[in-house]
Order: C-alpha cells, then sequence, then structure tokens
C-alpha cells in the first residue's frame, strides 16, 4: 500500500487540528490595534493570536513590525498617556483591556510574567536576588521565613542555577547576564506564571548560555504548563523550539500556522523571504 504524501499531510494536519482544539487557551488576543501618538504610528493592526498551555507561540518579523509594542501591551507595561489601543486581550479568561490600572498590576506579575533581553536591568541593583525572589514568592505563595527562602532556593534550581544558597546573597552585579536571566525565570516561576512573555530572551547572551536557557524554557513549559510567546529573530530557535509561528510585517499578521507547515510551505511571500534570508 503506498501513502502519498498529501494523504500524509493531510492527516498530519488533521491531527494538530484535533490536538489544538482540546487544548485550552491561556492568552486570546482578538483584532488588537495600538497607535501610538507620537510619532503616529499604527504599531499594532488588527492582530489576533493564541497562546495554549504548554506550548511555545514564536513572533517573528523584521525590526519596527511591531512585536515588542504587542507583548508589552499584553501585561499593560505600555504607557497609557501614549497610545490609544483597541480590541480583546483574554488571559485565562479575563479581558485584561477592561481591567483598572490596579486590577492590571495584579495580573502582572502573577498570571503573566515577561523576561526581556537585557535582564540585568530587569532586576532591582539595590536588592539581593533573594530579597526580589522572596519577595515574589511572599507575594504570591503567601509563605513567610524559612519556608519562602525554601522555596525561592527550589525555583532557582529549577531554573537551572548552581549553588541556590549562595546567590540568594548576591546582588544583580555579581551575575553574569545568563544567570540574570535565569533569575528571572525563577521569578517568573515562583510567582506561578501560567504564560510567559520572552521578548528575545537571549539576544544579549553568547551562544551556549542562548542554547541553555532556550533549553531551560523548553524543559519548563513541559513540567509547568506554562506557555510562552516567545519573540526572536533567529529563524533557528523558532525550528528548534516553537510549536506555533506568527509572522508579523507592518503591525499585522501575516501568516500563522504550526511551524512544520511555516516553514515547509510558506505562504506568504515576506515569509519565504525571511527564510531564505538566514
Ligand atoms: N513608545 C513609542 N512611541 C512611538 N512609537 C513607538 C514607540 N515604541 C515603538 N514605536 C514604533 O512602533 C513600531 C513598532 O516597534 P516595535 O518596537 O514594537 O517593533 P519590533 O518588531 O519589536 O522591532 P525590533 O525587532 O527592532 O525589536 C515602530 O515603528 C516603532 O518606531
Ligand atoms: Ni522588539
Amino acid at each position: 500500500m503506498s501513502v502519498t504524501m498529501q494523504e500524509t499531510e493531510a492527516r498530519v494536519k488533521r491531527s494538530h487540528a484535533q490536538e489544538a482544539a482540546e487544548i485550552p487557551a491561556i492568552l486570546r488576543i482578538h483584532r488588537l490595534s495600538i497607535s501610538f501618538h507620537a510619532p503616529v504610528v499604527r504599531a499594532v493592526d488588527e492582530v489576533s493570536l493564541e497562546v495554549k498551555e504548554g506550548r511555545i507561540v514564536a513572533l517573528v518579523g523584521e525590526s519596527g513590525s511591531g512585536k515588542s509594542t504587542l507583548a508589552q501591551a499584553v501585561p499593560g507595561l505600555l504607557d497609557p498617556r501614549r497610545h490609544t489601543a483597541e480590541g480583546e486581550i483574554w488571559l485565562d479568561g479575563t479581558d485584561l483591556r477592561r481591567l483598572s490600572a490596579r486590577e492590571l498590576r495584579r495580573y502582572r506579575g502573577s498570571t503573566v510574567a515577561m523576561i526581556f533581553q537585557d535582564p540585568a536591568n530587569a532586576l532591582n541593583p539595590v536588592l539581593t536576588i533573594g530579597r526580589q525572589l522572596i519577595e515574589t514568592i511572599r507575594r504570591h505563595r503567601k509563605v513567610q521565613g524559612a519556608e519562602a527562602k525554601k522555596l525561592a532556593v527550589d525555583q532557582l534550581c529549577r531554573a537551572g542555577l548552581p549553588k541556590p544558597e549562595t546567590l540568594l546573597r548576591k546582588f544583580p552585579f555579581q551575575l553574569s547576564g545568563g544567570m540574570c536571566q535565569r533569575v528571572m525565570i525563577a521569578i517568573a516561576l515562583a510567582s506561578g506564571a501560567k504564560l510567559l512573555i520572552a521578548d528575545e530572551p537571549t539576544t544579549a547572551l553568547d551562544v551556549t548560555v542562548q542554547a541553555q536557557i532556550l533549553q531551560e524554557l523548553d524543559q519548563l513549559r513541559r513540567e509547568t504548563g506554562m506557555g510562552i510567546l516567545l519573540i526572536t529573530h533567529d529563524l533557528g530557535v523558532v525550528a528548534e523550539i516553537a510549536d506555533e509561528v506568527y509572522v508579523m510585517k507592518g503591525g499585522r499578521i501575516v501568516e500563522s500556522g504550526h511551524v512544520f507547515e511555516i516553514f515547509a510551505h510558506p505562504r506568504h511571500a515576506y515569509t519565504r523571504e525571511l527564510l531564505e534570508s538566514r
């Protein structure tokens, strides 16, 4: 019996579709638009996107296509005086666009966590790693003292950091970039976030550390069921760990789908260009 390529592909597509329908979405963005006032630019233009439990969704596109703006809009990090937004951002069943600034702060760092390109700047330079991590644990887990410290040590281990006891007493400047990024991941874990938004989390790190951090993220989403929205310029990274890909250009999503389908059959000319240029 011979099975044609088309039949195989059709079957793969069906099983993806079936699987996708069964996994609940943590993040569902519906027709989100964001315009900055000065200079006037529609940085995000009617974008719809979904991140499911335990999935890594990659957002790719050229510089200035609106990736970071979209990423920052989710946890409400954009300055409200400088932009206008329309559309819906559903996180774990709540439309974040309808929350007050105060309610949004509560979501930030509990349901959604974010890591950035420059992890050293994301940490508070004058507080020890222990203070920053234990503070997060106290706030989200309602535990104190020795118990909070034990959880802090656990999260540092899970984020792949050696000698966590010693690390707790250190300040951010005493750590390498890769270690700072792991501390940020430990803080995200400690907060119990269901969604992690990672905006070029490894761009500033050297190649071996990049690979380790990505492996760490890959393992964590399996263990915790955390959904990850990963912004990257690196299509090699996308091929390696992403499940779905959204391609952004000029504020719009020009193409999206399962990573295998996008790589095997890019439909949009821009996606083909991206794949060829790597
Ligand atoms: N605070 C701001 N005020 C005005 N315009 C902004 C602001 N932030 C971003 N922009 C504009 O919005 C558009 C999208 O920028 P954004 O940083 O989201 O792109 P990006 O895809 O993340 O790019 P990169 O890959 O270089 O990080 C650009 O035209 C940018 O100049
Ligand atoms: Ni960006």
